[in-house]
Order: structure tokens, then C-alpha cells, then sequence
């Protein structure tokens, strides 16, 4: 079987090409923000986000990032508004980060890497019978970003980093109830909106990207935690869960919109 896609030498960011050619499409993601470069755009409504009543069901460590699922089988946690024509429902989150807080973040603005990004996937399901339909669809996914950098100790992520020890390793999966999303919102909702891809194998191009201006902060301590994850299996050599994420790809002219000015 072919070498399993990830963030190493060999099977890193620029090998993924070989199995997934869409890897070098014109809508990959992420980009780099040149915030002088993205276009004020009045029609852009205000994002609505809806996750009052959220229920999480489980986390866990795909080998790839920390990922924390939601129960998506009505649409009483979605976004809508914003660029959007229609509600998306909350599947999921997960987040990619650094081994240092100089990096780790997809998107980068004017450059700039954060030390985290945290993705809250959501699935167009007025179309979409099933998230694995909308998955693969042309207008199925819509992903918010998050920029995390260190500073003070953020009260709404402890539930989340101290349940990092029951997914350390790969395949590992917890039952995880009681965990709201709406505590890692910032502040203000202003975003860049622009036609993207998902960040990871099998990069479909298929997603309308909402990267919030705002960052949110985590402590030293808490951005630890996600470094004592691994990559690897209970039987694997240690490979330390760090750097799980994908550099900037070409804007092959695409525009970002600015929801605020
Ligand atoms: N870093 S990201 O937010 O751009 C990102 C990257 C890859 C994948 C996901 C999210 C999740 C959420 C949408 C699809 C799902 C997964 C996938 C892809 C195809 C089919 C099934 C599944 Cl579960 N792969
Ligand atoms: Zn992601």
C-alpha cells in the first residue's frame, strides 16, 4: 500500500501532489492574507453563529490532528449568514499547530504564522442528505478559522486540553459530552472569505473559507498539552504530534473578500 500521506519528510506537504494531483489545482488552500490585497465588501451580512444548543459526542486522534465531533442529525448548531446561502451544520473541529509558537497556523497573515488554527467544520445540509455526501460536493463545506497564539490561559480549552490524555495516540478515540465551540469564538466575527480547499488530503476543492481577523489566546501550558500528542500508534515508534500543518498555496487569482472594513 502507497506511503500513508502526513507532515514528514517524505510523506509531507510537497509529496502529496503525487497521489492527490488536485494538490496543484487552482483553488487550494491555505493562503497567505494580504489584508491590502482583500476587498472590502459591503453585501457581505454579518456571520451568525448558532451554537447554542451543541452536542458533543466524542474526540479523538486521526494521526493527523485532535478532532472533536458534534451530533449533526438535526440543524440546531449552524452557521449561516455571512457569505453563506444557506445554513451549514457543525460536524466537527480540530485544530493544527508548531512544535514553537513562531508556527503552526495554515493561513498567514501578511506573512505572519500564528502558533495554532483551530477549524470548525460545518456541511451544507439543505443539499446534502449525509456530511460524507457534502464532503465531496461542490458547495458542501464551509470551514471557520481561528487563529491561537500564546498568552494568557483561555478558561473555555481546558475541558479540551485535559482530555488529551485519553487520545495520545493514533486511533485513540474518548467519549467527550458537554463541550461547546462558542467558548473559542473571539470577540468580534469580522472574516476573509474566499473560495478554497480542504487543507489535507483528499484537498477537495470544496470549501468556502471564513478566517476570523481576531485571534483567540491559550497559555504556554495549554499549547503544550496539544504537543504531548502523538502522531504514531501504541506500537510505533513516539512521533511527537507537531508542525500538522500545510504552508500557503498559490491565489491563482482568486479574490479575498474582507467582511469588514
Ligand atoms: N483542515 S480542513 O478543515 O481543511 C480538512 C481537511 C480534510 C478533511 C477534513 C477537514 C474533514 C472535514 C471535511 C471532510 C473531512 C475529511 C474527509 C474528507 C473526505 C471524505 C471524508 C472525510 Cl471525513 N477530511
Ligand atoms: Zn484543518
Amino acid at each position: 500500500t502507497g506511503l500513508q500521506w502526513g507532515y514528514g519528510e517524505d510523506n509531507g506537504p510537497s509529496e502529496w501532489h503525487i497521489d492527490f494531483p488536485i494538490a496543484q489545482g487552482s483553488r487550494q488552500s491555505p493562503i497567505n492574507i494580504v489584508t491590502s490585497d482583500a476587498v472590502y465588501d459591503p453585501d457581505l451580512l454579518p456571520l451568525s453563529i448558532c451554537y447554542d444548543s451543541c452536542t458533543t459526542l466524542s474526540i479523538f486522534n486521526d494521526g493527523h490532528s485532535v478532532i472533536v465531533e458534534f451530533d449533526d442529525v438535526d440543524s440546531k448548531t449552524v452557521i449561516q449568514s455571512g457569505p453563506l446561502q444557506v445554513p451549514y451544520r457543525l460536524k466537527q473541529c480540530h485544530f493544527h499547530w508548531g512544535g514553537k509558537n513562531t508556527h503552526g497556523s495554515e493561513h498567514t497573515v501578511n506573512g505572519k504564522s500564528y502558533a495554532s488554527e483551530l477549524h470548525l467544520v460545518h456541511w451544507n445540509a439543505v443539499k446534502y442528505k449525509t456530511f460524507a455526501e457534502a464532503a465531496v460536493a461542490p458547495d458542501g463545506l464551509a470551514v471557520i478559522g481561528i487563529f491561537i497564539e500564546t498568552g494568557d490561559d483561555h478558561p473555555g480549552l481546558h475541558q479540551l486540553t485535559d482530555a488529551f490524555y485519553m487520545v495520545k495516540f493514533k486511533g485513540s478515540k474518548a467519549v467527550f459530552p458537554g463541550f461547546n465551540p462558542k467558548s473559542l469564538l473571539p470577540k468580534s466575527l469580522h472574516y476573509w472569505t474566499y473560495p478554497g480547499s480542504l487543507t489535507t488530503p483528499p484537498l477537495y476543492e470544496n470549501v468556502i473559507w471564513i478566517v476570523l481577523k481576531e485571534p483567540i489566546k491559550i497559555s504556554q501550558k495549554q499549547m503544550h498539552r496539544f504537543r504531548l500528542l502523538l502522531f504514531s500508534n501504541e506500537d510505533e515508534d513516539r512521533l511527537p504530534m507537531i508542525d500538522n500543518f500545510r504552508p500557503p498555496q498559490p491565489l491563482k487569482g482568486r479574490k479575498v473578500r474582507a467582511s469588514f472594513c
